[in-house]
């Protein structure tokens, strides 16, 4: 998975060049400054951005702060971005209206720099807390990968999106041969390393915009590939199977081959009305069930009645 931190990004949208002007001066120490003079013209941005701070003005023609800031806390990618309107309207009860409305903080106008800085500089640093948690809570403790949990979820958007783009969606389920046998044989200690060597190979092989490696739990390993059709997938399942033969890793006890081998089931398809990602996944499962059954270290495509009559 991902871990470097990108720098962090401010976006300033408010309708007055000079509010612009001056609170850009005013932050640009701490992170690249966007900016955008209308509320339409701002949200594009930050859907291309993804800043990780948004300062709003409340008081704008056309569609004001407030409609902005709705805007974003409908939008899940935009969720994470926190909002800090910045407002003439000082009033407990304005404040309390923008803290209601899902701003993490308020700044009154007019500006002071201090305050500004500080504010700022207080929620970038609540926002990479927030960021650090979000990737633990994502990731598999023993091979630094995506949990299940994180997969599960990406699985839903990326079929979701993938009917509605009518584009073929790729999925891999990946376990490794006789594990039980080289825990036995070596340990526990050697087979988590085991299961970390693997892991690294498989992230290797998922580095694509939009590839995603996960641990779907004990030695099961799954994997998503946007935009994959069945014949691509298929040259990818052999090829993994192939790559994670070519670790050596020593297992005299597995009845595929002398060394740490996987089995593995693929299934890709244009999820079409009615179809689920659960049904893929229990699709991909039947299909690593045939590599099993046929003999182990090979990968099966769902679907794929020729391999099975080939090799049952
Ligand atoms: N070292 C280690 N072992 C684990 C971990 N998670 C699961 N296992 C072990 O993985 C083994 C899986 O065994 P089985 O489900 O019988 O599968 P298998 O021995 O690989 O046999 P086949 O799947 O039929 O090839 C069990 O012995 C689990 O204890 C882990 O995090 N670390």
């Amino acid at each position: 998975m991902t871990t470097a931190a990108p720098r962090n990004t401010i976006l300033i949208i408010d309708d007055n060049p000079d509010t612009i002007r001056l609170l850009s001066a005013m932050v640009r120490e701490q992170g690249r400054v966007l900016f955008a003079t209308s509320g339409v013209a701002g949200l594009e941005l930050a859907r291309s951005q993804r800043p990780q701070l948004i300062l709003l003005d409340v008081e704008m023609q056309g569609m004001d702060g407030f409609a902005v800031n709705e805007q974003i806390k409908k939008d899940p990618d935009l969720r994470s971005c926190a909002v800090i309107f910045v407002t003439a309207q000082t009033s407990s009860e304005a404040e309390i209206a923008c803290l209601d409305a899902g701003a993490v903080d308020f700044i009154p106008k007019p500006l002071n720099a201090a305050v500004v800085q500080a504010r700022v500089r207080t929620h970038l640093r609540l926002q990479a807390a927030v960021a650090a948690l979000d990737e633990l809570a994502n990731q598999d403790g023993l091979t630094g990968l995506y949990n299940r949990r994180y997969f599960d979820q990406q699985l839903a958007a990326e079929f979701a999106r993938h009917r509605r783009h009518q584009l073929p969606l790729g999925l891999v389920l990946i376990d490794v041969d006789d594990f039980k046998l080289f825990n036995d044989r070596y340990g526990h200690q050697r087979g988590d390393a085991c299961l970390q060597e693997v892991a690294e190979a498989l992230n290797d092989g998922a580095r694509r915009p939009g590839e995603l490696a996960a641990r779907y739990g004990g030695e099961e390993f799954v994997v998503l590939l946007p935009n994959t059709t069945p014949d691509a997938l298929a040259r990818y399942g052999d090829w993994l199977c192939r790559r994670i033969a070519a670790l050596g890793i020593p297992h005299p006890s597995a009845s595929a081959a002398p060394h740490v081998t996987a089995s593995i089931g693929l299934c890709a398809r244009i999820p079409a009305e009615g179809d689920t990602a659960q049904a893929m996944l229990h699709a991909a499962d039947m299909a690593l069930y045939r590599a099993k059954r046929a003999g182990r270290n090979r990968s099966v495509l769902a679907g794929d009645e020729v391999i099975e009559t080939q090799l049952g």
